[in-house]
């Protein structure tokens, strides 16, 4: 009995001053800034910091929010407190003019923990690892690429079988996206190990069904709501939707690996086909030291990342261009009258470009009016850095408001609205404008930059030269151009009728 009320006693006493000192410890990281003179930001609340002011996707709040704080704001997320860019012009100065400072890539904590790796190019952080793999990157992409093996003719080809596809099923509504996406992967998989796949190819279905199960909407709120609280990942359900991802992750991986190794088979190192055979020959080529820095997961993990970041986003974007010209039919009109006059009946290439200002222009609107990645990836600072005035230290993590960009008033009259002649000057010519910024700034700029503009180009001009497209009958009004998150920026599923011109 005496043991029980001084056991009692104990822990009254413990509890009178644990629970002030927990309140004090979650107020001091409530309201504590990693620097005084860091960026300004919404409060928020304990421990859940600014979530419950983001609207679904946050591409509205933020914006907001940088009425009131500014070019470069911080939000209180729970797990990553964030640091946003909001202007064209603070992004130059930190991607660009600082980008040895402000280039490195937080651990994607999630995928981390599943895989325990941070190898390839997109999430390996600043230096010269990424410094030499981006190298060789920018020379495949850059370089040998044109010519025969270029990408116009890889991507005409396919362009080619796109049209027939749809062909076979004139005037039914079809989902157009399922086919860009195939075509996109095909583009990828020319460009990076050398081959296209048959339509029922055991492993080309498998490498589209990964590709949509990455995007899962359902497993991307989860996946959301575990980088915000880790916590959640030990519990069910947000457990179950970690173990898919970490699969689906693996599941790439492997199939990665069948695709190196059927190409390192026939690999001539006198005939460099594709990066793969760039990869290979550097690999080869390159002292012992750097040799360890080109290995055998590195490769695949970069194998993965191009098929990650290069099939969704392109054929996403061709999907808004089509889904925009259902809401504005005369696009298509003012783009197939141009078709007529520079194109004929020839096929497109990426040199009718500059006889063609209004497709170029309406193109860049796409880019600029629906961002399939409206914040990019995330960067982080490897040196402390000064920027606007304010003081962001060594492992902060950055994130360009792409989205804000596009919509600033102060940049685009109206921006609300999709014009495409905004970026046509007096004489009629096509002006390429710097505040679009779809694929960043800086040197961690997209990779793929130059093939998913051929790819924009010549997939949307065969099919305006060879097809008209209009809406399913069967529905009241058109698809909504709001948009989905799952994992990209996209157009919510629809269907769309294509027609012989
Ligand atoms: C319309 C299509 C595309 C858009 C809008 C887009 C946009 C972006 C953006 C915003 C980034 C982040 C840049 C940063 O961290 O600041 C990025 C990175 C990247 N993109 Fe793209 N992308 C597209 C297509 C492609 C294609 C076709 C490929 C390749 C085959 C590709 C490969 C990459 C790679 C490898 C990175 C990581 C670069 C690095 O970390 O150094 N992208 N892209």
């Amino acid at each position: 009995m005496a043991m029980m009320a001084f056991l009692y006693a104990v822990l009254s006493q413990m509890c009178s001053w644990t629970f002030p000192v927990i309140i004090a410890v979650v107020i001091y990281r409530w309201l504590r800034k990693p620097h005084p003179n860091f960026p300004p930001g919404p409060l928020g609340f304990p421990i859940i910091g600014v979530m419950p002011y983001m609207s679904k996707f946050g591409l509205d709040t933020i914006f907001e929010w940088s009425k009131t704080y500014g070019p470069v704001l911080f939000a209180r997320f729970p797990a990553n407190p964030t640091v946003f860019l909001n202007t064209y012009e603070v992004i130059q100065e930190a991607f660009s003019k600082q980008s040895t400072k402000f280039s490195g890539r937080p651990i994607m904590q999630l995928l981390y923990e599943v895989t325990n790796d941070t190898s390839g190019i997109i999430s390996k952080d600043y230096g010269h690892e990424w410094k030499l793999q981006r190298k060789l990157g920018n020379k495949v992409f850059r370089g040998f690429l044109f010519g025969d093996r270029g990408f116009q003719t890889i991507v005409q080809q396919e362009a080619k079988l796109v049209i027939e596809q749809p062909k076979k099923k004139i005037d039914l509504p079809i989902h157009l996206n399922v086919e860009l996406s195939k075509a996109t992967a095909n583009v990828i998989s020319k460009v990076v190990i050398g081959k296209r796949f048959d339509e029922g190819d055991s492993q080309f279905q498998a490498l589209l069904g990964s590709e949509k199960t990455m995007g899962d909407p359902k497993d991307a709120v989860l996946l959301q709501l575990n980088m915000m609280f880790p916590i959640t990942g030990r519990f069910p359900p947000v457990k179950w939707a970690v173990k898919r991802s970490a699969k689906i992750h693996l599941d790439i991986l492997d199939l990665m690996h069948d695709f190196v190794i059927e190409r390192q088979n026939n690999f001539n190192p006198d005939n460099i086909q594709c990066f793969v055979d760039a990869y290979l020959f550097q690999q080869q080529n390159s002292n012992p030291k750097e040799a360890a820095i080109f290995s055998k997961h590195e490769l695949h993990s970069i194998v993965k990342d191009l098929y990650f970041a290069g099939i969704e986003t392109s054929s996403h974007t061709l999907s808004w261009a089509f889904l925009i010209i259902l809401h504005d039919p005369e696009c298509q009109m003012k783009i197939q009258t141009e078709i007529d006059c520079v194109i004929g009946k020839d096929m497109p290439g990426l040199n009718h470009r500059e006889s063609m200002p209004y497709t170029c222009a309406f193109l860049q609107e796409v880019l600029r009016f629906r961002s399939v990645v409206p914040y990019g990836a995330p960067h982080l600072t490897n040196a402390d850095a000064k920027l606007n005035g304010y003081y962001i230290p060594k492992g902060t993590t950055v994130m360009a408001n792409i989205w804000g960009v596009h919509n600033d008033p102060k940049n685009w009259t109206k921006p609300e609205k999709f014009d495409p002649l905004r970026h046509i000057d007096g004489n009629g010519n096509f002006v390429l404008s710097p505040r679009v910024i779809s694929f960043s700034v800086g040197q961690r700029r997209c990779l793929g930059e130059l093939l998913a503009r051929s790819e924009l180009f010549i997939f949307l001009v065969t099919i305006l030269q060879n097809l008209n497209i209009s809406k399913d009958p069967s529905l009241n009004g058109l698809p909504s151009l709001k948009g989905v998150m799952s994992g990209f920026f996209v157009p919510s599923e629809h269907k769309i009728v294509l027609a012989c011109r």
